[in-house]
């Protein structure tokens, strides 16, 4: 029997073989959750001016506490007025240019106004440079705000936006076709007989790649029949980015997927891992990158969390390191498999599921992803670091 490759060696293999996405030109509203590839510049000061900070009165520090005539208003959205007299103010609101000739903000709160005059509280102290926001106090023209691998959220669209890149350089997103295999399953919506089970990995691998904006995902499912899984295979490495099977690799009779790709697709760089779940994972380098999963529902989340995810994310760009996080308890130790436990976060500790064996998808419930456990003869004292690997954000 061919011996099994480690799940280091396995991700390594995939890492070396996943390719770069193209980069491609994407307007700002349709760019959230991409991955950026060019840096975005200041394209002035920030702020671009002095800005006034609170609603109130604008005025030189050095002026007289008497009444102050208000000579005019400085508005936000108009140029910037000019304070004529040292012992006069202007009323300014919050986002106004500090008018010319002033250096101080009282806010309205501190200040009386009655017929054109303007009184500030007695008691309170003000002094040059109160509530201006300073022009560049923030950057220069130039900086660079946006550097490229960033992961385009709300708060780098809003600074993107305010420096005018309405088109942005970005990972261009994957298409991924998924093939689901198996006589025995259906549609979630289809009424079973009894030896039928509804199909339950679609949603979950959809769902864990769309919720990280890691690719578009389209979904065929192929009874196991030869014929079928061949031209499903035809047209998927012809038109696909990226391919994830499900089912089928293991050992059975009916089991097409692993045959068919070694004569299709050639050789599998790995079949067969040293991990439980998802021993019988296999992957092909060429023509395009094809991940082809264990059926077991536990055995899916586990290889889509463990390598699918990340290489996804490598094809992208984002290079966001591994998670090691401490165990709530001691980990069940197995003496030469690596062990992909579900778990969920909590606290900045991982609590592992229990599941009954990797069947049993009630066990994920709650579950962010998978803890790597490796091999070993001894236990493990509690605390102890592990990584993991999540499929969905945390
Ligand atoms: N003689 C051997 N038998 C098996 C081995 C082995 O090494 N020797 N490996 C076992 C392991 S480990 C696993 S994991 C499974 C993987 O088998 P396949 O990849 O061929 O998967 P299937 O047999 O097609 O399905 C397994 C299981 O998952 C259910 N399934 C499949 N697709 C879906 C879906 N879309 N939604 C929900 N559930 C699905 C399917 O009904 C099966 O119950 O093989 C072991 N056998
Ligand atoms: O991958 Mo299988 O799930 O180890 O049983």
């Amino acid at each position: 029997m061919k011996p099994l490759t480690t799940p280091a060696d396995a991700s390594q293999l995939i890492e070396f073989s996943i390719p770069a996405a193209a980069e491609v030109t994407i307007e700002l509203d349709k760019s959230f959750g991409k991955l950026l590839r060019r840096p975005v510049l200041a394209d002035r000061n920030i702020p671009p001016f002095d800005r006034a900070m609170m609603d109130g009165i604008a005025i030189h520090s050095s002026t007289n506490r008497g009444a102050l005539a208000v000579e005019a208003v400085q508005a936000a959205g108009s140029p910037a007025l000019t304070l004529l007299d040292t012992n006069a103010c202007l009323e300014v609101m919050t986002g106004a240019p500090i008018p010319v000739g002033c250096d101080c903000v009282v806010p309205i709160e501190e200040v009386t106004i009655e017929n054109g005059q303007a009184k500030i509280s007695e008691k309170y102290a003000y002094a040059a440079g109160d509530f201006i926001h300073r022009e560049a106090s923030d950057h220069l023209a130039g900086d660079t705000m946006l550097e490229p691998g960033s992961v385009l959220g709300a708060a780098e669209l809003a600074i993107a936006a305010s420096c005018g890149a309405c088109q942005l350089q970005v990972s261009r997103t994957p298409q991924i076709h998924l093939i689901t295999t198996g006589d025995e399953v259906i549609p979630p919506a289809a009424t079973p007989e009894p030896f039928q089970i509804r199909s339950s990995h679609p949603i979950a691998i959809l769902s864990a790649i769309d919720s990280g904006g890691l690719g578009s995902v389209t979904h065929t499912h192929i009874a196991d029949d030869e014929m079928a899984t061949r031209e499903a295979l035809h047209h998927s490495l012809a038109t696909a980015d990226i391919l994830i099977l499900t089912g089928g690799v293991s050992k059975g009779k009916f089991d097409y997927i692993a045959p068919l790709l070694n004569e299709i697709a050639g050789t599998a760089l790995f079949h067969g891992v040293s991990q439980r779940p998802g021993k019988p994972f296999a992957y092909f380098e060429k023509p395009i990158p094809i991940f082809a999963l264990p059926g077991n529902p536990l055995s899916v989340m586990a290889c889509l969390a463990r390598y699918v995810l990340p290489a996804l994310k490598l094809h992208l760009g984002i290079l966001k390191g591994v998670k090691s996080l401490p165990l709530s308890s001691p980990a069940p130790l197995h003496p030469k498999l690596t062990q992909l436990l579900a778990g969920r976060i909590e606290d900045g500790k991982i609590y592992p599921s229990s599941p009954n064996n990797s069947g049993d998808y009630a066990a994920l419930l709650g579950c962010h992803g998978v803890i790597e456990i490796p091999p070993s003869t001894t236990t493990s004292p509690a605390n102890s670091l592990y990584n993991f690997y999540p499929w969905a954000q945390i």
